[in-house]
């Protein structure tokens, strides 16, 4: 536990702007890391846009085939963050945890809860050089800064408005931003924190997740090998597989403010406040291109972390969301063929029935399957895509009888 006094986390070191492309090491060939997930299925693509994951040979019922224990970056919600253990998600009916990591910033104690020993030790031993405990200090520090300032209306885009012009000329204002703020004096920097809802605070400790394993990848030299994932012992190089499969997920992040455009406001406060408040160990990864991938990536890939319930019926607590890029690949059908439950931070995906060789494996993004066809359109198309499975086709046809 620290308890020592830091001014501000702000970077002493040369920032780079826009130059900084993130070394990564050696690429490998997409089509090789997509077909080393799992030796049940193959990643190809789909007959209706996009991959989707296709079954090697028969699987029977009931077939445990990808277990997925580590995502490569989680955030909770500000309201359950005493009561939802960080590593493992673990909560007890809203009692705050006895176990944290807490740092003393002036008069303000910031802390990550846990629920056990051994969920704050493994939190520990998987981080490097305490980056990311220190890391998410500074957001709890710096999100009480930013809420000490007044709220500040977001501007909304204008209807006649030329949002992809709009979106390039507002992050160009970023840069320029960004070169007053690499001039100033470190302790002036705080200044320059935006204020930050609780939907950007989760955003936040999401991205910063994010650059914290790449990072991670690249100080640590970790080399993946060319095995399937579950034969993979080390947890070093299994976050490094996640982040080679991270890499090729499919982001969303304009098509997102496209039809959202008030959001461009948002995701430049999280960059804001990012740049402003990481760790210099942080910065060589951080640029705005970086970022919105990372926000892109997260909005059509990541898992929801809900609370327990025995009926899909009864309400469940939003406790936060992980990107869990090996499961990333799985297509939504309205009819699924696979069961994807969460065991603490471990996401396991069973087959549901016998699976052919050559069958498209998927599971179900929602709840609503109960639901008819367009109403179930309508739900997915928040997610931003036209449902092309086998049931949604047949239940249009019998539509246009
Ligand atoms: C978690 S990703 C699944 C992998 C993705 N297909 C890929 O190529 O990376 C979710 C995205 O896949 C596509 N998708 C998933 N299920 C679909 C479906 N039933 N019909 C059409 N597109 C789907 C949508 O673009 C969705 O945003």
């Amino acid at each position: 536990m620290t308890t020592s006094e830091q001014s501000s986390s702000v970077s002493e070191s040369e920032d780079s702007v826009d130059s900084n492309p993130i070394q990564k090491p050696d690429q490998q060939d997409p089509e090789v890391i997509l077909n080393k997930i799992s030796p049940f299925f193959k990643v190809e693509k789909t007959k209706y846009g996009g991959r989707g994951c296709y079954a090697y040979t028969t699987i029977p019922k009931d077939t445990l085939i990808l277990a997925c224990n580590q995502s490569i970056s989680s955030t909770i919600v500000r309201p359950f963050k005493k009561e939802c253990c960080h590593y493992c998600y673990d909560y007890f009916d809203g009692k705050i945890l006895k176990f944290k990591i807490s740092k003393k910033f002036g008069k303000d104690l910031c802390s990550i809860f846990f629920c056990s020993e051994i969920c704050q030790q493994k939190f520990i031993e998987e981080d490097t050089n305490e980056v990311y405990q220190e890391s998410l200090l500074l957001i709890e520090k710096h999100a009480l800064t930013g809420s000490n300032k007044p709220e500040v209306e977001k501007r909304e885009p204008l209807k006649d408005e030329d949002l992809s012009l709009l979106i390039s000329q507002e992050w160009e204002d970023v840069l320029k931003w960004e070169k007053s703020l690499q001039s100033m004096k470190p302790s002036k920097r705080a200044n320059m924190i935006p204020r930050i809802d609780d939907s950007e605070y989760l955003e936040i400790k999401y991205v910063v997740g994010v650059l914290f394993q790449m990072y991670k990848v690249q100080t640590e030299n970790i080399q993946s090998t060319n095995t399937f994932l579950h034969e993979v012992n080390s947890s070093n190089e299994l976050k490094q597989r996640e982040i080679e499969l991270f890499d090729i997920l499919q982001s969303s992040e304009l098509e997102k403010v496209l039809k959202f455009p008030y959001l461009i406001y948002s995701y430049i406060n999280i960059y804001k406040f990012i740049k402003a408040t990481s760790l210099p160990e942080l910065q060589p990864f951080i640029n705005p291109q970086a970022v919105r991938e990372i926000i892109g990536r997260n909005l059509t890939n990541a898992f929801g972390i809900w609370s327990e319930t025995s009926s899909t019926t009864e309400d469940r607590e939003f406790f936060g969301f992980g990107v869990y890029p090996s499961a990333s690949y799985f297509n939504h059908s309205c009819d699924p063929n696979l069961i994807k439950k969460r065991i603490k931070n471990t996401l396991e995906f069973v087959t549901k029935r016998d699976i052919l060789p050559g069958e498209e494996i998927c599971i179900d993004y929602g709840r609503f399957l109960d639901e008819d066809v367009e109403a179930r359109r309508k739900e997915l198309k928040e997610w931003f895509f036209d449902c092309g499975c086998e049931k949604c086709n047949i239940d249009l046809e019998n539509l246009k009888i």
